[in-house]
C-alpha cells in the first residue's frame, strides 16, 4: 500500500492534459472534485455527461463529445459497466495513441477495455471508493503498459485520492468487493450498530453519532497500533467484562467471519459476471 507518489511533481503535468471525464456521477465526481481541491487546474479538464450538470467553479461542461478536433491526453472513463458498448463507438475515435485511458468500470477487463479503444496508448483500470471525495479513499490499480511518467502522474492521481495499490489483474476483482464495495458494508455496520443501541434504550440522535464515532475512532487506532486488528479486540475485551459476552456473540461458529466471507463473495462473483458479460459484447 502506498499513499504517497513518487515525488513533488504537480498533479496533472502539462503532457497529461487535456484530462477529460467521460461521465462524472458518484464516483468519478468525487474523484475530480479531490484532485481540484488538491491543485488540479479546472481549465484543464472537461466533462461530458448527458445532463450538463455543472461540476465545480471553472470546469466546462458538454453533453455531448466535442467536434472540434480536440483529443483527450488523459481520459477518466466514468459511465456504468453496461453502457460500454453502447457509449464505446463514439468515443473510440478520440481515444489515440497518446491518450491514457483510466477506467473506473467495476468488472470490465483490460482485454475488453482494448478491445473498444485498441488505439490507447494505456489502458489503466482504477477501482476507487467512496471515501475518495475526502482523500480517504481507497484505489486498486493495474494496467497493461504505462511509461515511466504516466506511472508517476497516475500514482499522483491516485494518491491524492487517499492510498493506491497495484494488483495482478486476477485480484482486481476482490479488491473492487473489499475496497470498492467495502464502504457500503461498514455504512451498514454502523447503522446496525446504532439501531441495536436504540433498541436498548438511546435514541437515534444519541445512537448514530456515536455509533459512527466509535468506527472512525477504531478505524484510526487500528491504522496507527503496532498490533493487529485482532490484538485490539482482544484488548478491548478484558476476561469476564462485558466486550467478550458480546463477541462471543460475534465469534460462535465464526458468525461475523462466515458472514463477510459470503458478503465479499457475493460482491466478487457479481464482478465476474459482470467482466462475462461485457466479454460477450465483444465477442459478438
Ligand atoms: N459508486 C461507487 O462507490 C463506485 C463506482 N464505481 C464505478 O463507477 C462507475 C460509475 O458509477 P457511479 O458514479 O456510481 O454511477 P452514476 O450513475 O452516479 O454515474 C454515471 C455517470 O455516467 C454518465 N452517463 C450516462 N450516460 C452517459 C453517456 N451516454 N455519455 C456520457 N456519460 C454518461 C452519467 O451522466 P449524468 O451525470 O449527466 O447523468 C453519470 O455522470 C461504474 O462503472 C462503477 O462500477 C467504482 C467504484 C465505486
Ligand atoms: O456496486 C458497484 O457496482 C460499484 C463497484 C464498487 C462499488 N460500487
Amino acid at each position: 500500500m502506498s499513499d504517497t507518489a513518487s515525488d513533488s511533481a504537480p498533479l496533472l503535468p502539462k503532457d497529461q492534459a487535456p484530462f477529460w471525464a467521460f461521465g462524472a456521477g458518484n464516483m468519478a465526481g468525487s474523484m475530480i472534485s479531490c484532485w481540484l481541491n488538491n491543485g488540479l487546474n479546472p481549465k484543464d479538464m472537461l466533462v461530458i455527461r448527458p445532463s450538463g450538470k455543472p461540476v465545480a467553479e471553472g470546469v466546462k461542461v458538454v453533453t455531448s463529445l466535442p467536434e472540434d478536433g480536440s483529443t483527450p491526453a488523459t481520459l477518466l472513463l466514468g459511465v456504468k459497466p453496461q453502457m460500454l458498448p453502447q457509449i464505446a463507438p463514439a468515443l473510440a475515435p478520440y481515444i489515440t495513441e497518446k491518450t491514457t485511458l483510466i477506467s473506473i468500470l467495476a468488472g470490465v477487463e483490460l482485454e475488453t477495455l482494448r478491445h473498444f479503444f485498441p488505439k490507447a496508448k494505456s489502458i489503466v483500470r482504477a477501482m476507487p471508493n467512496l471515501p475518495v471525495a475526502l482523500g480517504k479513499g481507497v484505489v486498486a490499480l493495474c494496467t497493461d503498459k504505462l511509461t515511466d511518467e504516466q506511472r508517476k502522474c497516475i500514482e499522483k492521481l491516485a494518491s491524492t485520492l487517499g492510498i493506491f495499490e497495484w494488483v495482478n489483474e486476477n485480484q482486481f476483482d476482490t479488491a473492487t468487493a473489499l475496497a470498492g464495495c467495502g464502504p457500503a458494508f461498514v455504512y451498514r455496520f454502523i447503522d446496525a450498530l446504532a439501531q441495536a443501541g436504540q433498541k436498548l434504550g438511546l435514541t437515534a440522535d444519541q445512537a448514530l453519532p456515536m455509533a459512527i464515532a466509535t468506527v472512525e475512532g477504531a478505524a484510526s487506532m487500528a491504522k496507527q497500533a503496532d498490533i493487529t486488528p485482532a490484538e485490539l479486540a482482544d484488548k478491548v475485551a478484558s476476561p469476564g467484562g462485558s466486550t467478550r459476552k458480546g463477541m462471543d456473540v460475534l465469534d460462535k461458529d465464526e458468525a461475523l467471519y462466515q458472514l463477510m466471507d459470503a458478503t465479499l463473495e457475493a460482491s466478487f462473483k457479481q464482478n465476474r459476471y459482470m467482466a462475462e458479460k461485457a466479454k460477450e459484447t465483444i465477442a459478438q
